[in-house]
């Protein structure tokens, strides 16, 4: 069983740290709304700054109730909520390789505040040996089945133009900051 992102990430940290003018997070290909929903549930008095994105056919079937924002959103094309103090992607980019992956950190990063937006990326890091079995099962999957990988850190920072001056790893969960992307 995978740990949800509010057991392995400072949640509260997020309204400590926004401004309340602004979107609180936008979960991009965020599916029908597991994760949005829960945090909903942590933070119902700002469920209208939330917004879950994907793909049409994906967002009409979520549950998450109003006011969360549900759009579609095809994650290659430039992001429309700006200036959000987070955008929260988990297991999307596994499913690409490297140049797509690109384009979409892109669409996103073009979107947000310098010195205030936050991506929070949620995925497994892979080390450079003696992975756990699940993460090389999802790897080797990824790789047959979408070209995708789980990557090791050092990937994840290639990913980016130059290495973050700031990261952080903790259990499944990477944080960058504009400035690092
Ligand atoms: C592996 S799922 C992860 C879903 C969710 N974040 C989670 O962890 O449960 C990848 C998601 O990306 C969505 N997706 C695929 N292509 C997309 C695109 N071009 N634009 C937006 N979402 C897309 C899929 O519909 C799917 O919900």
């Amino acid at each position: 069983n995978q740990a949800g992102w509010l057991d392995t990430f400072p949640h509260e940290r997020i309204l400590e740290t926004s401004h309340e003018d602004t979107p609180l997070v936008v979960d991009v290909g965020g599916n029908i709304g597991h994760d949005m929903e829960r945090f909903r549930q942590a933070h119902s008095e700002t469920a209208s700054r939330l917004y879950l994105q994907d793909r049409p056919e994906v967002v009409k079937l979520s549950k998450c109730p109003d006011p969360v924002n549900k759009m579609d959103y095809d994650f290659f094309t430039p992001q429309p909520i700006k200036g959000s103090r987070v955008y929260y992607m988990h297991g999307v980019l596994h499913d690409w390789s490297d140049e797509p992956a690109r384009k979409i950190l892109a669409m996103q990063r073009d979107a947000m505040t310098p010195g205030y937006g936050t991506l929070l990326t949620h995925d497994y890091i892979a080390p450079r040996a003696f992975a756990h079995p699940h993460t090389t099962a999802y790897d080797l999957t990824m790789m047959l089945m979408v070209a995708g990988a789980e990557r090791t850190e050092m990937q994840c920072l290639g990913m980016w133009s130059k290495p973050p001056a700031r990261s952080r790893t903790e259990d499944s969960v990477d944080l960058f900051h504009y400035d690092d992307l």
